[in-house]
Formats: structure tokens, sequence, C-alpha cells
């Protein structure tokens, strides 16, 4: 079975690369202006220039330093990868990812209940073993070894079926971004209907805060829908006749919320969104990416547990699409909502994702962090994948770095851990000095010309430190 909660191989072979699109369109992208329309982006920009050094004598606690603020989102482009799920970063390697679950760090403590422990370390979705085949007697797919193993040609020849989602397992924890990725038909909105069953899935197991999504009767489906798992789709789906702020109070009422209340609420998240000033316009009179925003509103509104985006962004302009991106990345900062979010778009996955579930022919090839992805790709499919993707913007000087000799734990610019190589390389080469990667006033090791180089040539197998 294709356990996909650690980084892992399942079959992917060297054939039939991803298209040179998507991997081109990453590349340009990663490598593309910063710049963003949005307050966020600038704010961000700032954040990122401040992750990466104090001089060399002084040597402050490093600003980028990762703080307890719940599963940060990223700054700026990729380099917030490794900002994944905290502290223990410890990126690289393959379990790394489940080493670092976000559990609310006053939980640690003696006093704190069993239960509530649980409670907070226990993932928002579950799901084990999901299945999702399409066709006649779809159910024996799974059930037989036989048919399980075939092909995605040879399925369809001999069953008519379509194995959507093929054993799949993965846990979104509480406060992150969860990043469904794959090329088109790889099986990613199936996927992520089946977690509130608005495709019913034909095996396995989905689990919302412990609770079982499969037994859900339909009252308790709707409630799921409405109340704690709200999707955001390409497509905005306004009510084209209703004002911006009648949409986004929408949800509001349908739950029963009264008028007031809910326009105050509607009002609250408009402005939220950057929308002030627009609430009573329709949505004809918007563009593409304000109708955007006014979906996303409509969704946050009825403040859901976990919100889902469906390729979202993807009938956006670049520069539009990219100040939506800074806009997420704002609201998660800001909120720390756990977020599953799905594109085709590897620089769109590498800039939001805490985490990456990289699909393929209904199955997830890997699972990791941006860094651990970009870093040690699982197969040859995804290695093309992420070919074209600058490896210093994604990777950290945590997995660059070598241990450090007494010496060298006393000089040289200081850096986060979660600091990128590129950054490194600018510390490097403006001092002339290998560069410490500090946390906490302490010296963890160093990063080096040679280390540097080593990860953009992608050369690099760096040794545990
Ligand atoms: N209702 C359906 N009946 C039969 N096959 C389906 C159905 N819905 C999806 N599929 C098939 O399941 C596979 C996965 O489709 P899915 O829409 O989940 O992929 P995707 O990765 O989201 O693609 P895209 O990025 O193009 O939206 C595809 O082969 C698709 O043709």
């Amino acid at each position: 079975m294709n356990d996909g909660r650690t980084t892992s191989t399942t079959g992917g072979s060297a054939a039939g690369s991803p298209t040179g699109a998507a991997t081109g369109a990453a590349a340009s992208a990663v490598t593309g202006p910063a710049g963003s329309l949005s307050p966020a982006g600038a704010a961000g920009s700032a954040g990122s220039a401040g992750a990466a050094l104090g001089s060399a004598a002084a040597a402050p606690a490093p600003a980028g330093v990762p703080s307890n603020a719940p599963a940060p989102a990223h700054p700026t482009g990729p380099r917030g990868a490794t900002g994944s799920s905290g502290p223990a970063g410890a990126a690289g390697s393959p379990g790394s990812a489940e080493a670092v679950v976000p559990v609310a760090s006053g939980t640690g403590g003696g006093s704190t209940p069993a239960s509530a422990r649980d409670a907070a370390a226990r993932p928002v979705f579950a799901v084990e073993g999901l299945w999702k085949v399409f066709g006649p007697k779809a159910d024996r797919v799974p059930a037989d070894p036989g048919l399980a193993a075939l092909d995605a040609a040879e399925l369809r020849s001999r069953t008519g079926c379509t194995a959507a989602v093929r054993d799949v397992s993965f846990d979104v924890r509480k406060g992150e971004v969860f990043v469904v990725m794959g090329l088109s038909g790889s099986g990613k909105s199936t996927l992520v209907r089946c977690l509130t069953r608005l495709i019913e899935p034909t095996a396995g197991t989905i689990a919302i805060d412990g609770e079982d999504v499969r037994a859900m009767d339909r009252a308790r489906l709707r409630e799921l829908r409405r109340h704690r798992a709200a999707m955001v789709f390409q497509h905005f789906g306004l009510l084209p006749h209703r004002t911006v702020l009648d949409n986004v109070a929408y949800g509001l009422e349908v739950q029963g919320m009264g008028r007031r209340e809910r326009r105050e609420k509607a009002r609250e998240v408009v402005a939220k969104v950057g929308l002030d000033g627009l609430e009573q316009r329709r949505p004809g009179q918007l563009s593409g990416g304000q109708q955007q925003r006014v979906g996303l509103a409509r969704a946050l509104a009825v403040d859901p547990e976990v919100l889902l985006f469906d390729e979202p962004f993807s009938a956006l302009d670049p520069l539009i699409r990219r100040d939506m991106q800074e806009e997420v990345i704002r609201l998660h900062r800001e909120e720390g909502r756990t977020m599953v979010f799905i594109t085709h778009d590897l620089n769109e996955a590498l800039r939001l994702g805490d985490r990456i579930a990289l699909m393929r022919d209904g199955r997830v090839v890997q699972l990791g962090t941006p860094e651990e992805i970009v870093g040690s790709p699982a197969d040859d499919y995804v290695r093309e994948f992420v070919r074209d993707v600058p490896r210093e913007q994604v990777m950290t000087v945590r997995t660059a770095m070598r241990p450090a000799s007494a010496r060298e734990a006393g000089e040289g610019p200081a850096l986060a851990p979660r600091a990128t190589v590129s950054e490194a390389i600018e510390a490097v080469a403006r001092t002339g000095q290998a560069a410490r990667v500090m946390d906490g006033g302490r010296c963890l090791g160093v990063v080096d010309h040679e280390r540097l180089l080593g990860v953009v040539a992608g050369t690099d197998r760096g040794e545990a430190v």
C-alpha cells in the first residue's frame, strides 16, 4: 500500500515526464519579479530580507528564526518552504515531515490532560487507503489486488473503470497549508472532493477531527460542508443579482443568522479580503480577481475550520494570481487557518505549501515539504517535475550546513535555520566568511562556499549535523 504520509516512491517510472510547460512556467515564475500589488507582498519581502542575517560581530538572534506562530506561511516565493511546520525542521530526511507536527506549543506541559494533548495533535483530516473508482462495479477494483495493480489503460480496457484516486493516505495537520499538486487528470479534484463527499469514495477511510466522514448522514454532511470545510472554487459561483455584501453573507443566511448580524459579519470579511468600498457592486461589475476575493470572503465568512481551494486562481492573469496568492499567505499567517489547496502549478505549490502531495495517475508519488520535494525527489518523475526550480531559493541552510569548528562557531554572519541558500550566498559573498546557522544563540553549523555551490549544482548530499 502506498503510505503517502512520508516521502515515498510508489512505482512512478521515468517514463512520461511532466510537461515542459509545468516546469518551465514554474521556473520562470520562481525567478520572476517578487513584486506584488498588495501590501501583504511588501510586508512579506521585508520579512524575507530580515531572515537573512545579523552582522558578524554582533550576531543578534537572526530575525528569521522560526517563531511559535502557527504553521508559518511563506513570506516571498519558495523561500518560505521550510517554514513548514515549525522549528524542528530537519528538512531533507524523508521522515522529517512527521517529526514536526505543529502541536500547539502550550500543550506539552505535564499538567495538560492526555485528551487535550490528543486533540491538539490530532490531524484535521486523516485519510487512509482512499480509492475513488469511476465506472461499473467500481467496488471490485480496490477489493481485488489483481485489478488494483493494473495501470490506467489496462484497468479501463479490462473493466471499463477509471481509478481517479488509488490507495492514498495522508494527514492534514492543524494550521498547515496542504497542497495537492499534479498535472491535469492526476486526480487532485477527485481526491479533495472526496474529503467532504462531494464525490463518494469507493474505499478507504476519511476522518475529520476524528469523526468518520463516510459514516455521516445527510444532515451531518451538510453541516460539514457549510461550517467545517468550506470550498473555494475556480469558478466563483457568485449570485449575479446579489451585491458583494449579500454574496458574502449568503452562507451565513443559509446558516440561519439574522440579517443585521450577518451583514455586519460580511462587512468585516469583505474588508479583510481588501474589497472595502465595493460592498454594493454586483459580481458583473468586478474584475476576475475581485470576484475571486468575493468567493474567498464568502468561504471565510462561515469561519470554517478548514478551507478547501480547488484551483481557485488558475483563471486569473499572472499578476492578479500572485496578488491572490499573497492574500492567501497573509490570511494564513494572520489566522493560522488550515487550508487544502489544489493546484497544477508547481510554483504556486512551492509558494503556498507547508507540505505538498504530488499526484500522478491517482497516486501520491511524494508527500513532503517543498524543500524535501525539490531536494530529495522520490523518483525520476518528481525529479523531472522539479528540474527547473532554482534550488537555492527553496533549499535552506539547515539542509546545506556542515558542522562548525570551534573558530567558525564564533564568527561570521549569522543566519536563521530557515534562511535560504540564496540568502546565504549573499551573506557569504559579502563578508567572505562562512555563515553560521544560529538558533536561539546556538550555532547549529556553518555553510561555506563549497556547501552552497553544492546545493546550486545539485551535487550536495547533506551530511547530518
Ligand atoms: N465523473 C467521472 N467519471 C469518469 N471519470 C472521471 C470522472 N471524474 C473524473 N474522472 C477521471 O478521473 C481522473 C482524475 O480526474 P480529476 O478531475 O480528479 O483530475 P485533476 O487532477 O483534478 O485534473 P484537472 O487539473 O484537469 O482538474 C481523470 O482521468 C478523469 O478523466
